[in-house]
């Protein structure tokens, strides 16, 4: 077909691509922590650098400050606005990613060091390799294909890549709202590429869950005690916060908070069966993940629980002595962090609220002299897309082209923060098309990419220009 030279090159210019994935995993681009965004900056203008390489102007959007939890107004990393020349009679295609990175330390258990990318057995093991590095580099390199060989790009090309999405894209939102009469008006179909198929096939992904995120911070005293002279005679900190944090969900996964599990949208007989045609190897999931015992036993009920009802996931404790060695100490503060993953029909204003009234019941049943503060950083809504749109037609026969199968039709148990506001505020058609694997460990030890679904991967993209400019103009 015409795209064969394309692919061609792809497959030759493959280690060079493996090696850009190896420049761009070094930066260490955590937007966990404040301390950790200068290289997130960092590996914004690396990006940058390479989007300029292909011709694109670049405008690094302000996207303002955040108030960090200690009261401390920090500054946000600027969020890439970038378009490649523009032909108005062709469609135009915003693609979306982001460059940071979950946090990352070889002590956690990488058998790697994750800021190395390392080839084993075709696989390119390092943070980010998979999420979301590997897929943004990608999509440059099928318009770089493109280029290299001088054929026209069938699409017009813009570019959103953020460095916050890990923390919750906070400043995006408004950036969307902000540029929707300019930036986005000519904008055609929106593509992201940050999540994963659920087995060895390719996959179009029409819903993703949503994320409330909480904190939950009770303070005590103005500084650590001894266990000794205080233990038994004060009201600890960590004693109500366990407590709390105890009363959140039960030992079946079920949330306790009341109100969370009416709000969903119930299971429908059609909905049910969609289910049962699903080709989902439980077993290779029990052995990709290393999870002996689910909380259910059919494939069924393990997808419904990963896609379409919410799930509540306890995450740490900020202040709390976890060092190695045995301190006896009563630690003066401490901050609870949880998140519930929404799904229709949760609204997490409204998830706001009955968190913080059951917490705030339960911390005043204790008669505990503590402060209780319970708030809610991040709270992004499920999105849905219509499958009825072509861009889902121009993702099959571009999966088609490259992979030779039809691709599974699948949700996202995770959460894409800015999908659902992309789709409420400007109204674009909205695919997700992963090349992430099943196995790819994305936020655990020994994330990867396989070299094979990096480098397929780019072909897809680069067959995803041609199938999109294929389709009946808007
Ligand atoms: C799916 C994407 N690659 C991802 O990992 N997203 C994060 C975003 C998030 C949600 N709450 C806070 N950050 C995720 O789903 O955890
Ligand atoms: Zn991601
Ligand atoms: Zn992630």
């Amino acid at each position: 077909s015409g795209l064969d030279p394309i692919f061609k090159y792809i497959d030759e210019q493959q280690n060079e691509f493996v090696q850009r994935l190896k420049e761009w995993v070094a930066i260490p681009s955590d937007s966990s922590e404040p301390q950790t965004w200068d290289k997130v900056v960092r590996m914004l203008n690396v990006t940058a650098d390479k989007i300029k390489m292909l011709g694109g102007n670049i405008e690094f959007a302000d996207v303002g400050s955040q108030r960090m939890s200690n009261g401390q107004l920090v500054h946000l990393p600027p969020v890439i606005l970038a378009e490649l020349k523009k032909d108005p009679k062709k469609p135009t295609l915003c693609i979306y990613g982001h460059v940071d990175v979950q946090p990352a330390k070889k002590e956690d258990g990488w058998t790697t060091d994750p800021y190395t990318l390392t080839e084993i057995n075709g696989n390119l093991y390092g943070r980010g390799a998979s999420d979301n590095k590997g897929p943004v580099l990608a999509w440059l390199h099928a318009v770089e294909a493109y280029q290299a060989l001088k054929q026209e790009i069938p699409v017009n090309i813009k570019f959103i890549i953020e460095g916050m999405e890990e923390a919750g894209s906070n400043g995006l939102d408004t950036l969307t709202e902000q540029r929707n009469m300019t930036f986005f008006s000519d904008v055609d179909y929106i593509v992201i590429s940050d999540n994963i198929w659920i087995s060895k096939k390719p996959a179009l992904t029409y819903a993703t869950r949503g994320n409330c995120f909480f904190f939950v911070e009770v303070e005590g005293q103005k500084q650590d005690m001894h266990s000794g002279v205080f233990g038994g005679s004060i009201h600890e900190a960590m004693t109500d916060l366990i407590a709390l944090l105890d009363s959140l969900v039960d030992s079946r996964g079920r949330i306790l908070v009341p109100g969370i599990n009416e709000a969903v949208a119930p299971l429908t007989e059609e909905e049910e069966k969609r289910y049962q045609g699903i080709e989902f190897d439980l077993e290779a999931h029990k052995k990709d993940s290393g999870v002996t015992k689910f909380l259910y036993d059919t494939k069924e009920e393990i997808l419904q629980h990963r896609w379409r009802y919410p799930s509540l996931s306890i995450h740490g404790i900020e202040g709390a002595f976890s060092d190695p060695g045995s301190k006896t100490v009563i630690p003066r503060k401490v901050i609870g962090k949880f998140s519930i993953r929404q799904v229709p029909n949760m609204d997490p204003s409204e998830v706001e609220k009955q968190v913080t009234k059951y917490l705030q019941k339960l911390f005043a049943e204790r008669n505990s002299p503590n402060q209780l503060k319970v708030t809610m950083p991040i709270g992004a809504k499920p999105w849905v897309a219509n499958v009825s749109d072509p861009q889902f037609v121009a993702g099959r026969r571009a999966v088609q082209t490259v992979f030779g199968v039809d691709p599974d039709l699948i949700c996202e148990g995770s959460t894409i923060p800015i999908a659902r506001n992309f789709q409420d505020v400007t109204g674009k058609s909205i695919i997700m098309l992963p090349i992430g694997g099943a196995d790819d460990g994305e936020h655990s030890q020994n994330e990867k990419m396989s070299r094979s679904n990096y480098i397929q991967g780019t072909k897809l993209f680069a067959a995803f220009f041609y199938e999109l400019s294929q389709l009946p103009q808007k």
